[in-house]
C-alpha cells in the first residue's frame, strides 16, 4: 500500500524498521538525536532506539554527559533516521520525558555485563586523560561489582522517551520527487496526516 495513504505512524514506523533489518549492513536502528544546548546552539549524534510503542521513541545514554544535560535542559528531542539501503528517512520530534526506573533498569540488565560496567566507568562528555585511566576505571568496577548478575543500574544512566509531535516519513523518488507525509497528533488519540512538497 501507498505509504503516504496510511492513518497511523507507528505500525509503518515498525515496517520500515523490519525492513531496514533486512537490508542494513548494521544498526538499523541506529538514530541521530539532535538537541539544543542552554545558548539554543544545536548538536547531534548517533544513538540506538532502544524502545517503541505507542507513547514514542526510547533511547538510552548518561544523564550528566552532553546529550543528557541538553535533553534535560530543553525536555525536547529530535530523531532523524536514514536507512541508505532503502532510500529512506524518518524524523521524529516532540517533547521527552524520563521512562520509568522499572523500563530503565529492565533495559539496563539486557545488556552485556561489560557494557553495563562501562556505563559506571565512562563519565560521558568529560575529559578522559589516556585510554588507561578508562581501563582501569572498568577494572575498578569489575573488581567493585564483580557478579554479572549483580551490577546496579547508575542513578546517572537511563533512557528519554521522545512523545512525537510529529513523525514524518520520506521515500525516494525519481529526479528528487520524494514522497513525504508528516503525521501529527490530531488531539482525540488519532493522526492527522498531511503530504508535503519534496
Ligand atoms: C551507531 C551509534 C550508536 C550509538 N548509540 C548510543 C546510545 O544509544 N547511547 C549513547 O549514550 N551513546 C551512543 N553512541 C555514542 C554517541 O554517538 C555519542 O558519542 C555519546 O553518546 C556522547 O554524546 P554527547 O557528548 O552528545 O552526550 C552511539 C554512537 C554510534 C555511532
Ligand atoms: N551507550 C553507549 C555509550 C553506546 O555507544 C551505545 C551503542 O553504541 C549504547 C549505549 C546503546 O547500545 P547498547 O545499550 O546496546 O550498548
Amino acid at each position: 500500500m501507498d505509504f503516504t495513504k496510511r492513518t497511523e505512524p507507528y505500525a509503518l514506523f515498525s515496517e520500515w524498521l523490519e525492513d531496514a533489518k533486512e537490508s542494513e549492513p548494521n544498526d538499523p536502528n541506529a538514530v541521530a538525536v539532535a538537541t539544543v544546548d542552554a545558548d539554543g546552539l544545536p548538536n547531534v549524534r548517533m544513538v540506538l532506539l532502544k524502545g517503541l510503542d505507542e507513547r514514542g521513541f526510547v533511547f538510552y545514554t548518561n544523564f550528566e554527559g552532553t546529550k543528557g544535560k541538553e535533553v534535560l535542559g530543553a525536555m525536547k528531542a529530535a530523531m532523524c533516521f536514514h536507512w541508505k539501503s532503502r532510500r529512506r528517512q524518518v524524523r521524529v520530534r516532540g517533547p521527552v520525558e524520563i521512562v520509568s526506573d522499572e523500563e530503565a533498569t529492565a533495559y539496563f540488565n539486557s545488556r552485556h555485563p561489560q557494557s553495563r560496567r562501562g556505563a559506571w566507568a565512562s563519565d560521558q562528555s568529560r575529559p578522559l586523560a589516556d585510554r588507561e585511566t578508562l581501563i582501569e576505571r572498568v577494572q575498578h568496577f569489575q573488581e567493585k561489582y564483580p557478579d554479572d548478575d549483580n551490577i546496579p543500574r547508575p542513578p546517572h544512566w537511563s533512557g528519554f522517551r521522545i512523545l512525537p509531535s510529529e513523525i514524518e516519513f520520506w521515500q525516494d523518488g525519481d529526479h528528487r520527487l520524494h514522497d513525504r507525509v508528516v503525521f501529527t497528533p490530531d488531539g482525540q488519540g488519532g493522526w492527522a496526516t498531511q503530504r508535503l512538497y519534496p
